[in-house]
Parts: C-alpha cells; sequence; structure tokens
C-alpha cells in the first residue's frame, strides 16, 4: 500500500469509547453516528477490533519547523538559549528547510494522535504546503519580532500581511492563518497595537509567547510599569481569538483579566521544566477565572518531540507536583485540555466524539502492554500509554494513518535529514567567512 483508501464515507467498526463497544458512521467529514447498532454501507470500512477511540489532539503551541532543530541545543536558560544558539542558527533558514521540518513534525504529530496545531514560525507559506500535503488541520502564525526597531517593525508588518494573504488565498478550510506576535521581550507596543488591529479586521487568531519566565515578568514591569498579559491587553491582544503559550508567571489578577477577556492559555509543561522556568502555569487560577485551558508541545529544541500523549502526562503530573495537590488536572480534564479546549482554542469545530463534530477519530492498541489491563481507557491514555500506541488517525474525515501506516514516510524522513544537515553547513560557512 503506497497510499491510503479514502471515501466520503467511512464506517468504523467496534471500538470502545468509555465503556462501550460502538461503531461511528463517518461522513462528508463530520460523525454521522455513533452506536452498537450503527452500520449500513460505506466506501471505506476500518476493523477496530476493540481499540480505544478518542478525539483527534489538537496541539495549541508549537514551533512545527523546528524538528530541524531537535537536539541542537539542550540545557541552557531560555534567553540564553534563543539569542546564543536558535535565533543564530534560524537565520539561516530557507522556506525549503520550514516545508520539510514541518513535514517531520506533521509525521511526528501523525504518528502520536495529532490532528491539528498552532504554529508559529517563519517561511509560513511553506509550512502550510506542508500541512496541505499531510492533510492535518493548523493554524500558522509568521513570528513577528521587531525588537523595538521601527524599520524592523515596517519588515514583519509586510510579512505578516504577505502570509495572511498567501494562507487565505489556499481558500483550504483545514488551514488558517493567525498574526504572532513573539513575546513582549521583541515586539514594541506598536507592533503588538499593530498585530491587534490587523487580526481584528482579518478576524484571525493571535498567537503569543506570555509571562514564560521571571525575568520577562520584572523586565516588563521595569520598562512599562505593567505586567505582560496588562501590557497585551492594553494594545488590544487579549481576546477569544488568542492563544497564550506558557503563561507559568500569571498571577491571579493576571487569570482574573485572561478570563474575563475569553481568552485561552496554552500549558507546556514538557518545554517549561527543561527550560527550568521555576514555575507552572496556575491552571486552577486559569480555570476558576473562566479562562480556556488548552495544551501544547512547543517546539523540538525543548521538548524535543511533538508528543502530546507525553505532554498529557507532564501536564497532569507538574501541575499535582508544583501546585502540591493529588487532586489537581485529573485524567479527563487534561483530556479535555487536549481535545476539545485545544479546538476551541483554534477556533476548529472538533476534539469532540459525537455526532455531528469534525471526524478527528483517534484509534489506540487494545493490546499494547499501556491498554492492558483496560480498567479505565482514559486513564491510561494520560498516564500510561504515549504516541507509539496510536495506530489510526482521521482528520475531518480523512484517514491520515492507518494501521500504523502513513504515506510517504521514508521521503519525509530523508527529506529533513538533508535539510538539517544543509541548515547547519550553511551556519557554519559564514562562521568562517566572517
Ligand atoms: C517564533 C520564534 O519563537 C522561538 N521560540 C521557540 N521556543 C520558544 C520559547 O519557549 N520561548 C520563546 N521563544 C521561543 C523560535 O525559536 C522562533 O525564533
Ligand atoms: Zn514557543
Amino acid at each position: 500500500m503506497t497510499e491510503i483508501p479514502q471515501g466520503e464515507s467511512v464506517l468504523i467498526r467496534d471500538v470502545e469509547i468509555g465503556r462501550a463497544r460502538v461503531n461511528i458512521r463517518v461522513e462528508g467529514g463530520r460523525i454521522a453516528a455513533i452506536g452498537a447498532d450503527v452500520g449500513g454501507e460505506a466506501a471505506v470500512v476500518i476493523e477496530g477490533g476493540g481499540a480505544v477511540a478518542l478525539p483527534g489532539l489538537y496541539n495549541t503551541h508549537t514551533h512545527a519547523a523546528m524538528t530541524l532543530l531537535r537536539g541542537y541545543a539542550d540545557d541552557m536558560p531560555l534567553q540564553d538559549w534563543l539569542s546564543t544558539k536558535i535565533w543564530p542558527l534560524e537565520a539561516h533558514l530557507t522556506g525549503e528547510d520550514v516545508y520539510r521540518g514541518t513535514k517531520l513534525a506533521c509525521l511526528e504529530m501523525i504518528r502520536s494522535g495529532t490532528v491539528a496545531f498552532n504554529d508559529m514560525y517563519f517561511f509560513m507559506e511553506d509550512a502550510a504546503r506542508a500541512v496541505d500535503e499531510m492533510g492535518m488541520k493548523a493554524q500558522l502564525a509568521y513570528g513577528f519580532i521587531d525588537l523595538f526597531d521601527e524599520e524592523k517593525r515596517e519588515k514583519e508588518i509586510k510579512a505578516t500581511e504577505k502570509t495572511v494573504a498567501a494562507i487565505k488565498r489556499r481558500g483550504n478550510p483545514r488551514i488558517r492563518a493567525a498574526v504572532g506576535p513573539h513575546a513582549v521581550y521583541t515586539v514594541s507596543p506598536e507592533g503588538l497595537r499593530w498585530c491587534a488591529e490587523f487580526s481584528r479586521q482579518q478576524n484571525i487568531g493571535i498567537h503569543v509567547h506570555l509571562s514564560e519566565t521571571e525575568g520577562e515578568v520584572k523586565d516588563c514591569i521595569e520598562k512599562t510599569g505593567m505586567r505582560p498579559p496588562t501590557l497585551l491587553d492594553k494594545c488590544g491582544c487579549i481576546n477569544p481569538r488568542t492563544v497564550a503559550a506558557h503563561c507559568c508567571w500569571l498571577d491571579t489578577a493576571d487569570c482574573t483579566l485572561l478570563g474575563d477577556r475569553g481568552a485561552h492559555a496554552s500549558h507546556n509543561p514538557t518545554s517549561n521544566m527543561k527550560l527550568a522556568v521555576h514555575r507552572a502555569m496556575p491552571y486552577a487560577w486559569l480555570k476558576d477565572a473562566g479562562a480556556g485551558v488548552c495544551l501544547g508541545t512547543d517546539g523540538c529544541a525543548s521538548n524535543n518531540n511533538q508528543d502530546m500523549f507525553e505532554e498529557m502526562k507532564f501536564a497532569a503530573l507538574l501541575q499535582k507536583f508544583f501546585w502540591n495537590s493529588q487532586t489537581l488536572l485529573p485524567a479527563e480534564q487534561t483530556l479535555a485540555m487536549a481535545t476539545a479546549n485545544g479546538a476551541a482554542a483554534m477556533g476548529f469545530d472538533g476534539g469532540r466524539l459525537e455526532k455531528g463534530a469534525a471526524a478527528d477519530i483517534v484509534l489506540l492498541d487494545r493490546n499494547a502492554a499501556c491498554n492492558t489491563p483496560l480498567h479505565n481507557p482514559v486513564s491510561n491514555a494520560v498516564y500510561s500509554c504515549n504516541g507509539s500506541a496510536v495506530t489510526t488517525v482521521i482528520c475531518n474525515g480523512r484517514i491520515l494513518m492507518q494501521d500504523r501506516f502513513v504515506p510517504g514516510e521514508e521521503e519525509i524522513l530523508a527529506g529533513a535529514r538533508t535539510a538539517a544537515a544543509g541548515l547547519l553547513a550553511r551556519a557554519a560557512e559564514s562562521q568562517t567567512e566572517e
């Protein structure tokens, strides 16, 4: 098999949802029916054999093409890591690199049950091409970084306008544009205001890093007299279309602000632990304030993979450990963060196994060691399994992986290896020229 057979109608026979054995019927990309006696003719039939069915996972904060930087710079503090290692290498990226790196990220995400991701990076038209080919859903933002310089700001405005126009021109409902003001320490208030106004005009999302480190918060207060969420809010960047990544160093008033504005906070526990940001996102305060709380991996230079199953486990454990509460972030809520809450944050209809919802469906091997015994499928999904238990992934009714087969895998891996080597060679060459 080199391609996976696709059809307008798909019948998935004999899967376990909760404690029930059911069939799922998909028509026109949506879940048409779920039940023990659901059946009928279908263009494609998948024999589940009792597989555990979950909603497809939504990764709400990543930099997909950073797969090419996996293992390039580890074990460093954030600012040092960005300014001495990551940004100097990213200066040599090409559109082809981003295409290859994003294809690899998509492959990794599909293999581990993710159907959609929220991306902030560069050369996003090339990222869109990769997403289109892989059949996933994505919200793509150009990473706007003006470093408080007027000339750079003009360049970033043009790059954002060009990216949004190109993504919209594609007319692919699976691929959405967003604006991506990187953070309060890299974007001027003028740049933030422009991003907010442009996202309002274009009716698109805002993807921003927020209060990741204590230093970011302290510097912001020193420079502006405001905490980062207040500054972003004053510039118009906090609203229901906003996904704010990290949110580690929020206080209760910050959480109230995010909740009042209907904004979404993306928890990224692996990246936060690896970069030792020394505080965990205040999940309970955000939830009590009514903010959306979702889950992301961050890029492969700070994670170092795109496995949302691992992320669910780390989220549930980090919250319990840091906030000293065995009952905080139980498995059901963790799964909701990674599915329905993520879909809501990105403005997609999905992340739910319900009649009428987008058909984003993931099947897990019932007989894997991590699913044995199967007392509680949700507990196993969050605490026991990782992405390697995923066998089949369906996004908007299209089968992206079946029985662990993803079309084109070898070529994607070879393309990413070549791109990563080329990127490092160009960076080394430019150093010898200096
Ligand atoms: C889009 C830019 O964002 C950079 N980046 C990657 N991970 C992080 C992080 O955890 N905090 C801040 N910025 C990050 C990426 O390298 C791009 O330059
Ligand atoms: Zn990030």
